[in-house]
């Protein structure tokens, strides 16, 4: 497959792309639903780690996507970014301004010189703590943009169980699309998985119309075999997103566990016929690393998972890099950071 080939110039790269807005839920394939527990889905999986380093390795080697094409890319990448502020330091005045950032991505003119002024270009949603879930509904209203809200006694995951649940119906309540659980860890960490399951069921069901992203902060599973046991167990028990990080862990989104991420998500469809979506989160910050990740997603799921509705990226920062890049390709000049809005 050559990117470059296929998008031979921007216009007709923003049409494959299809910029389009998603719907707040999922509209073209069935929504995951809970499935029976059953081990015997993911108690042999073993990670051949060399065999997935050298797939990482490659992937990032072989592809390179320039020009017109690059810049297409990039322009979907925004429509998957979970445009997020998780500060201590939050407030209602920086949830207004990242909802504002959110509507409008790109600066007009940019928007005019890539021919996007009329497509409605959006984030795919945005990210806050429950706290901010009215403001953001708020700030959005009529924009068709999801707010997504992190639950569970986010980052850590350890608040009572009863409390989680409460949490998710509170923000559901509040007008929050998408909720992203935290799991506990100490399941995954003691070989429990069934109370993982019980866990994740329960969530789901909480979450009723919202659909619920399974972050696994992946940096604190030890094994990428927990890594993948993890994301079959949250799968099976109706995820409709895995994600890797709360973006709060030392290691955050890396290509190598998004591979082995990735590998559940397909066995999964081949034992359902579900298509489960995969949210990288977490120090992916310019445009070079979410050009990776959309490689990945095209290399190993197909093109459906470079929607919004099946991909997402969690970030707090990759906009205005994305941004700048996109200003480089129309203006052939960077401007400094400072320059452009939060995002
Ligand atoms: O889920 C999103 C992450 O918390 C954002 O992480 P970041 O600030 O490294 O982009």
């Amino acid at each position: 497959m050559n990117m470059t080939r296929k998008t031979p110039s921007l216009r007709s790269a923003q049409g494959e792309a299809d910029v389009a807005q998603p719907d707040s839920a999922p509209t073209g394939h069935p929504r995951n639903s809970v499935q029976a527990y059953d081990a015997a889905a993911f108690e042999h999986l073993r990670i051949n780690l060399s065999a997935a380093e050298k797939r990482v390795a490659t992937l990032k080697g072989r592809r390179s996507v320039k020009k017109d094409a690059q810049a297409a890319w990039l322009l979907k990448a925004i429509t998957c970014i979970d445009l997020t502020t998780l500060s201590g330091d939050d407030t209602p005045q920086r949830v207004r301004r990242l909802c504002a950032k959110a509507a409008n991505p790109l600066r007009a003119d940019l928007l005019e010189a890539l021919g996007m002024q009329d497509r409605g270009l959006t984030t795919g949603a945005v990210c806050v703590y429950h706290r901010f879930v009215k403001t953001a509904v708020d700030a959005l209203e009529g924009k068709g943009i999801p707010v997504a809200a992190v639950s569970t006694g986010f980052p850590a995951g350890l608040n009572p169980h009863a409390l989680k649940l409460k949490e998710i119906e509170a923000s559901v309540r509040d007008g929050a699309a998408e909720i992203d659980i935290v799991i506990t860890r100490e399941h995954v960490l003691t070989g429990n998985w069934e109370a993982l399951y019980r866990e994740m069921r329960d969530f789901r069901q909480a979450c009723g119309e919202a659909h619920v992203k399974a972050i696994l902060a992946t940096g604190e599973l030890k094994t990428l075999r927990n890594v993948a046991k993890a994301s079959m167990v949250c799968m099976m028990a109706g995820a409709d997103f895995i994600k890797t990080s709360t973006g709060k862990e030392s290691v955050n989104a890396t290509p190598l566990v998004s591979l082995v991420m990735l590998r559940m998500i397909r066995q999964y469809q081949e034992m359902t016929g579900i298509k489960v979506g995969y949210k990288p989160a977490g120090g992916v910050a310019t445009a070079k690393d979410v050009l990776e990740y959309q490689v990945l997603m095209k290399e190993e799921l197909g093109h459906d998972w470079l929607q919004p509705d099946l991909f997402r990226v969690g970030a707090s920062s990759l906009l205005a890099d994305i941004e700048r890049q996109l200003e480089h390709h129309v203006t052939g000049r960077y401007s400094a950071f400072n320059r452009h809005a939060i995002g």
